[in-house]
């Protein structure tokens, strides 16, 4: 296992020799003083995986956002492919973001759904590419259901094909397996492990360690706004029950 600092990177770091596609330098974000995210800095490569671990209000979800071009830093830097990250429409094009917010119109059927932020987002055949991420998130068969009709978990599986149908080039997830059954966890498994084989790079954000570390290229673990440990993955994967003692030490221990 390397560290980040055998990589010679500051933060995370992959050793994909390609340019990295994600870079943060130094992000510092304060609400009223307090601040949020205190100097994290990170570079992932394409098709790179950062699950992001840490306790409520350690700042991951502020850090996603910061990521994403979607709150703007106190100080600090985010680009995306050497660009830093555009204006808000432009934005849009380029990153993906899942919550547990679905942000879906309920009077709308699902299909109507996910075609209008194809079409907003630019979708040259939105029609096509609806259907394709609906058959990928297995929920096609409601797709002429009003949204409103849906139980929450097929809701967060819409939500996810909606932030999905464009291709994203950036994947931002917060908690996404919240409310999933088997096989809509199964069906986000294979659609984030797609676009990660296409050279998206995913931020995962989970409390739950073995489901973050199974996608993982790169973990961190984050606390009061900063990171407090940075490691590789390798592709043979991690020893989860390590993982879960170390998180337990620097976490619950206060051994960061
Ligand atoms: N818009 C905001 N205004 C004021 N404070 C905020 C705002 N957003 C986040 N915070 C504060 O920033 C800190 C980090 O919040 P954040 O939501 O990023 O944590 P988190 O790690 O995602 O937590 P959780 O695991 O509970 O989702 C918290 O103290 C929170 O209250």
């Amino acid at each position: 296992m390397q560290s980040p600092h055998e990589t010679g990177a500051t933060g995370v770091a992959s050793a994909n020799a390609a340019g990295p596609a994600l870079t943060a330098e130094a992000l510092v974000r304060a609400f009223g003083g307090r601040r949020a995210v205190n100097g994290v800095s990170l570079t992932l490569q394409e098709g790179a995986c950062l699950a992001l671990f840490g306790p409520n209000g350690a700042g991951k979800t502020t850090l996603l956002r910061l990521l994403g071009g979607l709150l703007k830093p106190t100080t600090g830097t985010t680009r995306l492919h050497g660009q830093p990250l555009p204006g808000e429409a432009e934005t849009r094009r380029l990153v993906g973001l899942i919550s547990h917010h679905a942000m879906l119109y309920p009077a709308l059927s699902v299909r109507e759904n996910v075609r209008f932020a194809a079409e907003c987002q630019g979708v040259i055949d939105a029609d096509d590419a609806t259907t394709r991420v609906l058959t990928q998130l297995r929920v096609l068969d409601r797709a002429d259901t009003a949204v409103r009709y849906l139980s929450r978990g097929l809701q967060q599986r819409v939500s996810i094909a909606r932030a999905l149908v464009h291709g994203p080039q950036l994947v931002l997830l917060d908690e996404p397996y919240t409310g999933l059954d088997e096989t809509g966890a199964q069906a986000l498994t294979d659609a984030l492990g797609a676009l990660k084989a296409n050279g998206a790079t995913l931020v995962l954000v989970t409390h739950n360690l073995s489901e973050g570390l199974a996608l993982a290229t790169h973990s961190a673990i984050m606390q009061s706004g900063k990171f407090v440990d940075e490691q590789l993955v390798s592709s043979s994967g991690i020893d989860v029950p390590g993982y879960q003692a170390k998180y337990r030490a620097l976490v619950h221990e206060g051994l960061a």
